[in-house]
């Protein structure tokens, strides 16, 4: 520690020797000398004699006085007893926190000097002590301020290298600390003046961080809004005050991008099912017209509506759409209209601010339609929608703006719609119950998706792509079918369209135990085929369905959380399940 502050050591060293009129030396936990006065300066940075005085006053943490240096006991172990040259010496230790972290000695170098250390002996015992503590405190003071500093340029590292923007304000608002990247959000990269002392107020209006110290409370998450010479942003932002002494002295305030929260949480929650037209399979001519026209749409921002009935591929192909599109970077944001009871699906839409209703988070929510900025909206059984819902949706189309509830202020939104249904909503609008200004609005580029019985052609390529997504998924190595079981596939009806077939092959997967999945290994799944022969194979299956829908409801009970279980167990969506609920 002691070397660490060596300048300073030798300083003081100097400043002892003038006032005592004797030689000083200093020297350090290891022996080795730090500092030094007369001819101990050009042993600095030696170690000091084997089994010398310091070493002792070192082990001991006392002070040590000789009169007669090389004649005493003290010096019996010295190296240098025999050539030493001094007259005579006080050694005192340096202490600092309880530990020794050197010793302080005086010498006298002639028989004057001696005489006049000894006659002032206890003053220069005191004045040693006192020597010693300064000495401790300002080598104390000089390692804290290393280490401050030290932590200091750590922190401006960490401040700097955040891939969020860093603001730190003192409590009347000035600027203190900001990083690159605050710089770079608040695109203040050609500001000529030095932006830090600058009060905040003279580069955003309004701050959240402002605002903390108004309210003297802490934000965390809140999305905020920058506006300054045409140029807008969304944050999200967390704003901590710091306190000294119970007074505000500042508030430290990181922002995120939201445009970047957003891309990041979509590319999280979407890695599995990213879904390209690639992956759509199909080799139809009925398949490949829709999906060409799909293609086509992709690339332009025109609303598509997708019509076909349950488990044909409408949202597949919204996503293939999506993923196609130049909005591909943002999020694909989907909600079910049918799924969400209406008391909510308002909400879930437009999203409410803080305490807009009794019940509501406190922090308010973002609406999904605000989620998808930027990217794609996927409004899935937009038959569904209950028609006040469907007055405001069709405003926020046309204004392109979105107001939460409870709010006042309203939010731009730059989102592709995509809406589907497996409903004909043109007999929907006969029966006013669906508003026909949304349809057209929605039906700009209208897609059919064909049912699976209309393109036989797919069934065995879909079979095949799912044997193999199910043969990775479950680690096994199923080669195919048998062609009984490619019989039965082709014959059947598939009233539950592509999403039953990939549940009849994920199903045969479990079972079959030979190379081949086999008729017998899925035809339970077939039930409704082997009784009841007066009906027609659509209706047995019908009829086979409502019973195992009412069956595992009957287990789990009629409540929500009871459906969510049968719709899991059943492998199919909640919106799906209450559908069939609605039809049976
Ligand atoms: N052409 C296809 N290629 C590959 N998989 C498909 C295809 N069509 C549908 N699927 C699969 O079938 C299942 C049902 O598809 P999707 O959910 O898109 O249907 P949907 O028409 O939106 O159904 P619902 O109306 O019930 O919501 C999904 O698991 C999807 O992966």
């Amino acid at each position: 520690m002691l070397r660490r502050a060596a300048k300073s050591v030798q300083k003081i060293a100097e400043a002892i020797a003038a006032t005592a009129n004797c030689n000083v030396t200093i020297i350090d936990s290891n022996l080795v000398r730090i500092a030094g006065t007369g001819p101990y300066q050009e042993k600095i940075k030696d170690y000091t004699p084997e089994g010398s005085a310091f070493i002792k006053v070192l082990q001991n943490k006392k002070t040590i006085v000789i009169e007669e240096p090389g004649e005493e006991q003290t010096c019996f172990d010295c190296s240098e007893r025999n050539h030493c040259i001094e007259t005579y010496e006080i050694c005192s230790p340096i202490i600092w926190n309880g530990e020794v972290m050197g010793v302080i000695g005086i010498c006298a170098f002639d028989e004057e000097q001696k005489r006049y250390l000894q006659e002032r002996k206890e003053q220069f015992l005191n004045f040693l002590g006192k020597m010693s503590q300064l000495l401790a405190s300002k080598v104390g003071e000089i390692i804290l301020f290393e280490e401050i500093e030290t932590r200091n340029r750590e922190l401006d590292a960490v401040i700097q290298n955040v891939n969020q923007g860093v603001i730190c304000i003192d409590a009347q608002g000035r600027i203190t600390h900001i990083n690159e990247k605050a710089i770079d959000l608040l695109d203040l990269n050609h500001c000529i003046h030095d932006i830090k002392n600058t009060s905040i107020n003279s580069i955003w209006d309004n701050p959240l961080i402002l605002k903390a110290i108004e309210d003297r409370t802490d934000y965390f998450d809140q999305e905020e809004y920058y506006e300054r010479q045409g140029y807008k942003k969304g944050f999200l932002t967390t704003a901590k005050i710091i306190y000294k002494e119970g007074n505000i002295a500042g508030v430290v305030s990181t922002f995120t991008d939201l445009d970047n929260i957003q891309k990041s949480a979509f590319r999280l929650r979407e890695k599995n099912t990213d879904f390209t037209f690639n992956t759509l399979i199909g080799v139809s001519d009925a398949l490949m017209q829709v999906k060409n026209r799909a293609i086509k749409v992709a690339n332009f921002d025109s609303t598509v509506l997708i019509v076909g009935e349950s488990g044909t591929g409408k949202e597949v192909f919204a996503r293939a759409i999506h993923n196609a599109s130049p909005r591909a970077e943002y999020p694909f944001v989907s909600i079910n209209c049918s799924a969400i009871p209406e008391s909510l699906l308002e909400s879930e839409l437009f999203g409410y601010e803080p305490g807009a209703f009794t019940g509501a988070n406190k922090k308010g929510k973002i609406g999904k339609m605000e989620l998808a900025n930027k990217g794609t909206f996927f409004l899935d059984e937009i038959g569904d929608m209950p028609l006040f819902l469907q007055a405001k949706l069709l405003r926020v189309l046309q204004e392109k703006r979105v107001t939460k509830i409870g709010g006042l202020k309203s939010q731009k939104l730059d989102i592709r719609i995509i809406a589907a249904t497996n409903k004909n909503l043109e007999e929907l609008i006969e029966k006013r119950m669906f508003r026909e200004d949304l349809y057209y609005r929605l039906n700009v580029i209208p897609l059919s998706l064909p049912s699976l019985d209309k393109r036989p052609e797919d069934v065995l390529v879909l079979a095949e792509y799912f044997l193999r997504l199910y043969n990775k998924r479950f680690k096994k190595s199923i080669k195919g079918f048998t062609e009984e079981a490619k019989d039965f596939l082709l014959k059947y009806s598939w009233p539950g369209n592509v999403r039953e077939l990939e549940n009849i092959i994920e199903y045969g997967i479990n079972f079959a135990e030979g190379e081949l999945i086999q008729l017998g290994d899925i035809r339970d799944r077939f039930r409704a085929f082997s009784y009841n022969q007066t009906k027609s194979l659509k209706e047995r299956v019908k009829e086979y369905e409502r019973e195992t829908i009412e069956k595992y409801l009957e287990r789990y009970g009629w409540s929500d959380e009871g459906k969510e279980k049968a719709a899991k167990d059943l492998g199919i969506s909640r919106a799906t399940l209450y559908r069939k609920l609605s039809q049976y």
